[in-house]
């Protein structure tokens, strides 16, 4: 069904409800299922997609009914009172978020509990302004001078909870969506694409708690009275316990962890003294059958028995035309004694060294010499303890990973970072974070220009999946490739961002003969196209045949540099490997 249909029977079903339900009993109970279906939708986005942890979302919904509430009593018109209560909230997320930034995982959470507590102790004591337990009166929600009544008080909650499934499944499906997905699956990759992402973080943050501030303030108006106790730390479990059973990160998950948070217990409440036992022991049944929560379960059964296939059919098309690479003005990399040290242990001393032009250069060295630190430098991911880098004359020593890609340096990983919840297109597309032009305006409402940007892009992807061959597999999730075409994938990811270093991280290991051959073959193609590479590798045979320089390292110091001829018979180097077992493969090379 075309999703705009699917909308209009919404609404039409949503508009009929009232004469299909006449008393006000079930009006109301829609009502409450509304609004906190918005607050569970908008914290799916922070959860489920960004990967973020808020236990204080209860916090934003007070911000939201207090902030409203207050301005229609004195007397700002409510329409107005809700927009600014939407956007003191916006505020408060990104504030909450900035304060959180360093924090991940359980100490996030703490500090979301935090202020989930520290609103609610505000709302309970700050009695003057907030009425504290005892409550707030407020005026009669209104529309244009229009007291809206049972009815059309909930005909505008609809409204509002048809818009933001709209919106926010326009952010899921759009490049907002696909960056706060990969975020929340690896930062240090999406980073390394030129996603600036504690800006991101933040941007979540701030759209959730708007849709928080939105279901508080339509619940603040719903019996023009609420107090403080309505914003306590359950509130928010029971949020977040909406988006987990429902499925976190599905498009369908909010409606039905909705269904299960909010008129669940209203069905077992009929059960008198074992409703809560009940009501915990589905919460908990639920967690465990299905710990990818309803929707994601039977997602998960549905794609089992049906092959997702999502490739656009533009893939012929693009097949034989050209792609841009790079800006075409080669590497200019300058490393000058670079020093990396962890806890006063040198795992980096001193290594000097530069990538110019197109040139292929090899880093090698036996295991635990220093090789994924130096590249860890230089993609911004660590910052040197000493030493300098320079790119194309700029000093970038302190720049982090995304300022690095927006430069033109951009990187693989070892152990593979692919965004595996993504499919392989959308990884790709991923990549060209930096080119994208549509702002949030554009992606919220899919607009013609998102559109046009939308198609420009999966044919520029659709192009590189061609050049590393995997163009069929376009359309699936990328966990399910072998490990050898998931390596191809980061270099497509990789090459989206147009960069004119790139720096691959042991792109051949765990890749099977035949998709070795093929990253060689790669490996050559994206030399001939502009782009240096520096080449880390424990394969010397590939090392040896690809590349045009070869610098060598052995506990952190850099002990020889030169061709691979030189490098093959330099003695340093041979004793370098003598206690290794890379020492048959140092030969094979030759
Ligand atoms: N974050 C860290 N904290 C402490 N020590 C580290 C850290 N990262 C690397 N090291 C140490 O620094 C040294 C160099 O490690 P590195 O991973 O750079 O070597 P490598 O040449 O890439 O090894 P391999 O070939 O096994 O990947 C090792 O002794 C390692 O234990």
């Amino acid at each position: 069904m075309k999703k705009w249909l699917l909308y209009a029977t919404i609404a039409v079903a949503l508009y009929f409800f009232p004469w299909l339900f006449p008393s006000s009993y079930y009006v109301h109970l829609a009502q409450g299922f509304l609004y906190t279906y918005i607050v569970v939708a908008g914290l799916n986005l922070l959860v489920g997609l960004s990967g973020q942890l808020s236990l204080g979302h209860a916090g934003f919904y007070a911000i939201g009914a207090y902030v409203t509430g207050l301005c229609t009593v004195s007397g700002i018109p409510f329409l107005l009172s809700l927009l600014l209560g939407v956007l003191v909230c916006a505020g408060a997320g990104g504030l909450v978020a900035m304060l959180s930034l360093r924090a991940k995982g359980p100490y996030l959470a703490m500090v979301t509990i935090a202020f989930g507590l520290l609103i609610e102790i505000v709302a309970n004591r700050w009695v003057e302004v907030t009425g504290g337990p005892a409550g707030l009166y407020l005026p009669e929600a209104s529309l244009f001078g229009l007291k809206l009544g049972v009815v059309s008080y909930y005909w505008l909650i609809a409204v509002a909870a048809l818009l933001v499934t709209v919106l926010i499944d326009n952010l899921f499906t759009s490049r907002f969506g696909r960056t706060f997905r990969a975020m929340g699956n690896s930062e240090v990759a999406a980073a390394t694409v030129g996603v600036n992402v504690r800006n991101w973080k933040v941007l979540a943050f701030a759209i959730s708690a708007c849709t928080a501030g939105l279901g508080g303030a339509l619940f603040a108006f719903q019996n023009a009275y609420f107090n403080s106790d309505t914003f306590t730390f359950d509130k928010s479990i029971l949020f977040l316990v909406g988006v987990i059973v429902g499925g976190a990160g599905t498009r369908l998950g909010p409606l039905v962890g909705t269904i299960v948070i909010f008129l669940l217990p209203q069905w077992v409440q009929s059960l008198y003294d074992y409703h809560l036992l009940i009501f915990g022991g589905i919460l908990l049944l639920s967690l465990i059958a299905l710990p990818e929560g309803i929707v994601g379960g039977v997602e998960r059964l549905l794609k089992q028995k049906m092959k997702r296939r999502t490739e656009p059919n533009t893939m012929e098309s693009v097949a034989d035309e050209p792609i841009q690479m790079g800006s075409q003005a080669g590497a200019n990399l300058q490393v000058d004694g670079v020093v990396m040290e962890f806890d006063g242990f040198r795992a980096v001393d001193d290594i000097s060294m530069s990538v110019h032009g197109s040139e292929v250069r090899g880093l090698i060295g036996p295991n635990g010499s220093g090789k994924s630190t130096t590249v860890n430098m230089l993609s911004g991911v660590y910052v040197p303890t000493r030493g300098k880098l320079t790119w194309k004359g700029v000093d970038v020593t302190h720049y982090p990973p995304h300022r690095m890609a927006a430069a033109g340096i951009t990187r693989t990983f070892q152990n593979l970072q692919l965004f595996h919840e993504l499919t392989v297109l959308e990884n790709v597309m991923l990549g060209f974070h930096l080119h994208y032009r549509t702002g949030f305006a554009a992606n919220l409402l899919h607009t013609p220009g998102f559109w046009r940007e939308e198609k420009r892009f999966q044919e520029e992807s659709m192009r590189l999946l061609h050049f590393v061959g995997l163009a069929d597999k376009a359309g699936e999730q990328a966990a399910n490739l072998s490990y050898g075409q998931q390596r191809l994938v980061e270099i497509a990811r990789a090459l989206a961002t147009r960069p004119d270093l790139l720096i691959l991280d042991e792109p051949a290991a765990g890749a099977s003969l035949y998709e070795v051959d093929n990253i060689v073959r790669v490996i050559r193609k994206v030399k001939q196209s502009g782009i240096a590479i520096l080449l880390v590798e424990h394969h010397m045979e590939i090392v040896m045949n690809v590349c045009d320089r070869i610098t060598v390292l052995d506990f952190g110091k850099k002990i020889a540099e030169g061709d691979p001829a030189y490098i093959q018979s330099h003695p340093q180097v041979i004793e370098a490997y003598l206690g290794g077992e890379e020492v048959t493969q140092l030969v094979v090379g030759k």
